[in-house]
């Protein structure tokens, strides 16, 4: 298993959620996917942590893991810990679907799913559904419909829209009630997944600076995304996918200014204010992955040493696995 080094700048307290070692796996009739490979990281109070990279590299699985939320053809390994304050701590990959249900989803961790519009319980408006929800964690009967109304106005969702079915939403209103069901039990741990989606640019800004200020109040969010753009508007941390394996890891600032894996850079290039070049080729399949490095067929650093795999191994200010950094730091 992977040691979880911090990223230099995190601040040095207890983290909220502590993975390490996880790994899944989906058993297909003849393959197997790897759809997450020996992940580790740690969430803190007051971070937020972004995790980016292509179409298919293992982020919403990773998720899902946390949750319990995997079908029957996943097997899942590794560790993973949430310590909230003033609760006992909870194994969530140990725990039974029980303690899951009770003591975790919702309250523990919340999740913002990627596709809501699925999600969503189809027979509820949306105010039955945020006042069932707010019911559930604590709110009285008498104050949880001032709450549904609070809460769906923070998320940006016109309070007068809260008597529609989820079929009668727009993709961007499902999504910003999926946010407000996600939020209503205040949940130390969020996990965010693509929480954007079908949004318009303001409303995106608007989600995102919710889910910073959740973290300026203390809780941690991480953020599944696609959209480095959202990643560097308020992301602390950043963690990049490859192929099922956090490739890089640190500060979204240097990570920005400074990449250090040539898929990163890689990434960092396709976005429209830089050169606008996407990254060449296209990544492995995930039944079928080569020994070595994963991104090295696409890789124009890529050598020899590269046919064997590259730790994760701690830099200046964060992890990086590439036998080519483009950083300059010697790894630690
Ligand atoms: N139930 C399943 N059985 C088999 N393979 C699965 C299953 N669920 C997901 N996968 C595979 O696991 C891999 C990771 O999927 P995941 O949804 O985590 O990707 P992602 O990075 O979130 O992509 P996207 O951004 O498109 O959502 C993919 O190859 C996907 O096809």
């Amino acid at each position: 298993m992977t040691t979880t080094a911090l990223p230099a700048g995190t601040a040095l307290t207890s983290p909220l959620l502590a993975v390490d070692g996880l790994t899944v796996r989906f058993r297909l009739r003849d393959a197997v996917v790897h759809a997450v490979t020996d992940l580790s990281l740690t969430l803190r109070p007051g971070e937020l942590l972004a995790v980016v990279g292509e179409s298919g590299c293992g982020k919403s699985v990773l998720a899902h893991a946390l949750l319990g939320l995997l079908p029957g053809n996943a097997t899942v390994t590794g560790r993973a810990r949430l310590h909230a304050p003033g609760r006992r701590e909870a194994d969530l990959i140990g725990a039974g679907e029980r303690h899951l249900a009770r003591h975790v989803r919702g309250r523990g961790v919340g999740l913002v799913p990627q596709s809501p519009a699925t999600a969503l319980t189809p027979v509820r408006t949306g105010r039955r559904l945020l006042e069932e929800t707010l019911r559930a964690h604590g709110h009285t009967r008498r104050d949880a419909p001032a709450a549904a109304v609070r809460i769906a106005a923070d998320v940006g969702f016109d309070p007068a829209d809260l008597d529609r079915y989820p079929h009668e939403m727009s993709g961007g209103m499902a999504q910003r009630l999926a946010t407000a069901l996600a939020l209503a039990p205040d949940p130390p741990v969020l996990l965010a997944d693509e929480p954007t989606t079908g949004l318009d640019r303001p409303l995106v800004d608007h989600t995102l600076d919710l889910l910073r200020r959740r973290c300026d109040t203390g809780a941690a969010v991480l953020l599944i995304t696609h959209d480095l753009a959202a990643a560097r508007r308020v992301a602390d941390t950043v963690a990049v996918m490859y192929a099922s394996r956090i490739v890089e890891h640190r500060p979204a600032e240097a990570l920005f200014d400074d990449p250090a894996h040539p898929y990163t850079a890689g990434l960092l290039d396709a976005l429209p204010d830089r050169a606008f070049v996407p990254v060449p080729g296209h990544p492995p399949r995930l039944t079928d992955l080569p020994g070595g490095c994963a991104f090295a067929p696409r890789c124009a650093r890529a050598t020899d040493a590269c046919g064997t795999l590259p730790r994760l191994a701690a830099d200046g200010t964060g992890r990086v696995a590439c036998h080519h950094p483009l950083r300059e730091e010697a790894p630690a």
